[in-house]
């Protein structure tokens, strides 16, 4: 089920009395290794000083040593794989990142800010104690600023307080930075930071858009934490599942293992990112009390019902290898239908929809995937994907299977159509590349030259995570309908973002440029 290719990033922080936290990092990164394949870099602290190293390239090559891994000692740090969508692919850009003052913080962030140009130039100005000047174009650079800004406020305003008391708490200072952090940053932000002689600190947006969920186990010396994007990292560590980081909560792990939270907005029910279930997570996490794969066992059970009502011939249920081998599963067995695995995966190439160019992208699906005609011959085949972005993928897949002998091919993409960017931590194309910005089902059909094509609706698609966890009524569900939860994301911002992305051919590039002054509006075609 393991997906070789996603475009989010991952991140985990572990707070242990007497383990190694680099190899339990490590894991743990491996384990997150779906969500960005870019760079992955671990921090750790041993309380006297930090130990850091980073790279481009997946986590067993960034970490292809004992030697290597072996410096990073400390029971306590955290871990990053990187996928980018705002600033650039090198490795300055690799997290964690760091700033000494007024004093040593490493950070690292899974999402994307949409208003990362206000900051820095906030960040540039007077008002800010440093006049702080950034070495990168990462939005996640910003945000660490932004913090390390508020907590050297949080401190000036202390000792000017007549009654402040000197042995004021580290936590209550902390939590004032955290919480006036999150009023100037606007979009998408799970983050874990290591701040020293503090200890672990996480805490996610005010919408809980990316996940982030906190893990534990009781260790010889008491208590011991994990905290990380999904808990299918928990597992081959030895944490177990405790909840979900609340929207808007700030959790803090000091050097004892003592855990303490604090809400730093008012707390409202998550609208968490659509996609993370049809797509981006792993089938075996568990994300805002929602079982990953149980969401995908639903989009193919309420699938089922729109084909069933399209009254068409199939002989046999053939997924789009892996992501969408639950839903194909759930039809198959919904409409009585055999199950086949037809087109056999290369686990040896990597990118498609990511590759620079659609020629490459094209090359990319046909060596990826195989249609054999063992299966395919003469039959009408109903092929299900997870998604239908640009098309290439299954546009090819349609003429592949055709080749291989089929009589008929029927589409069904277990999400609505994507027609929207995300501009919330994943990677997709600007609006003019998706096969469906504004073409309909039918036109749609033709462009993929298929028989027939269903879509899920995104009633249906809301639907299934409101049945699996009723305490979550709405979703970011922007790619599918252009609604942006956060509000501040507009056409100024899009025709930003499209013009950033213009010529690099990966769309997704820069965030973080809406004009001062527009109203927040849908984005609708
Ligand atoms: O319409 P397109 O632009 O071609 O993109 C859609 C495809 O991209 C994703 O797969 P991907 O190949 O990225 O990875 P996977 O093998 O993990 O499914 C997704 O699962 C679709 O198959
Ligand atoms: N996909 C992500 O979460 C990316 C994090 C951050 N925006 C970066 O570009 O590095
Ligand atoms: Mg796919």
């Amino acid at each position: 089920m393991r997906r070789d290719v996603t475009r989010a990033c991952g991140i985990i922080g572990v707070s242990t009395q007497e383990s190694d936290a680099n190899l339990e990092i490590y894991e743990g990164l491996l384990m997150l290794q779906h969500r960005g394949q870019d760079s992955a870099g671990i921090v750790t602290t041993d309380r006297t000083r930090f130990h850091e190293h980073k790279g481009n390239g997946l986590v067993k090559d960034v970490f292809d040593s004992q030697d290597v891994l072996g410096k990073l000692t400390g029971s306590t740090g955290l871990g990053h794989v990187r996928y980018p969508t705002a600033g650039s692919s090198s490795v300055q850009e690799a997290q964690p990142f760091f700033v000494n003052s007024p004093l040593g913080i490493y950070l690292i962030h899974n999402g994307n800010l949409t208003n990362t140009d206000a900051l820095r130039t906030l960040l540039n100005s007077s008002t800010s104690f440093f006049n702080r000047c950034m070495r990168t174009s990462s939005d996640s650079e910003v945000l660490l600023n932004v913090l390390a800004d508020e907590i050297h406020r949080a401190h000036q305003r202390c000792l000017l307080e007549d009654a402040c008391d000197p042995n004021r708490k580290k936590l209550d200072l902390v939590a004032e930075a955290v919480a006036a952090t999150m009023k100037l940053i606007q979009g998408a932000y799970s983050c874990i930071a290591l701040i020293n002689g503090v200890g672990l600190l996480a805490f996610r947006d005010p919408h809980g858009i990316r996940p982030l969920v906190l893990g534990r186990r009781v260790g010889r010396r008491g208590e011991e934490w994990c905290v990380a994007s999904e808990d299918c990292a928990f597992g081959p560590i030895g944490y177990e599942r405790v909840r979900d980081v609340a929207p808007g909560e700030m959790i803090l792990i000091d050097d004892g293992g003592n855990l303490v939270s604090r809400q730093c907005t008012p707390l409202v029910p998550a609208t968490p990112c659509i996609f993370e279930y049809i797509y981006l997570a792993r089938p075996d996490s568990v994300l805002n009390g929602i079982s990953v794969y149980n969401f995908q066992l639903g989009l193919g059970t309420r699938l089922a019902a729109s084909i069933r009502a399209r009254g068409w011939d199939i002989d046999l249920v053939c997924p789009v290898p892996d992501g969408s081998r639950p839903a194909a599963i759930q039809i198959s067995a919904e409409l009585g239908l055999p199950y086949r695995e037809g087109l056999v995966k290369n686990r040896y190439v990597g990118r498609t929809f990511i590759m620079p160019s659609q020629r490459l992208r094209e090359v990319s699906v046909r060596r990826k995937l195989n249609a054999m005609p063992a299966v395919f011959q003469g039959k009408s085949v109903l092929l299900v994907d997870d998604s239908i972005v640009r098309g290439t993928t299954m546009r090819q897949i349609v003429d592949m299977v055709r080749r291989a002998g089929a009589a008929r091919v029927y589409l069904a993409s277990a999400s609505p159509p994507v027609r929207y960017p995300n501009v919330y931590g994943v990677d997709m194309p600007n609006r003019g590349e998706f096969v469906a910005h504004t073409l309909s089902e039918e036109q749609v059909c033709g462009v993929l030259a298929a028989d027939g094509l269903v879509y899920q609706s995104v009633e249906d698609l809301v639907g299934v995570g409101r049945e699996l966890n009723p305490a979550i009524q709405a979703f970011d569900d922007s790619c599918f309908t252009g609604r942006y939860v956060t509000g501040d994301i507009n056409e100024t911002y899009m025709r930003n973002l499209e013009e950033a992305g213009r010529g690099k051919d990966r769309g997704f590039k820069r965030a973080g440029r809406a004009g001062a002054g527009d109203a927040p509006a849908t984005i609708m075609a």
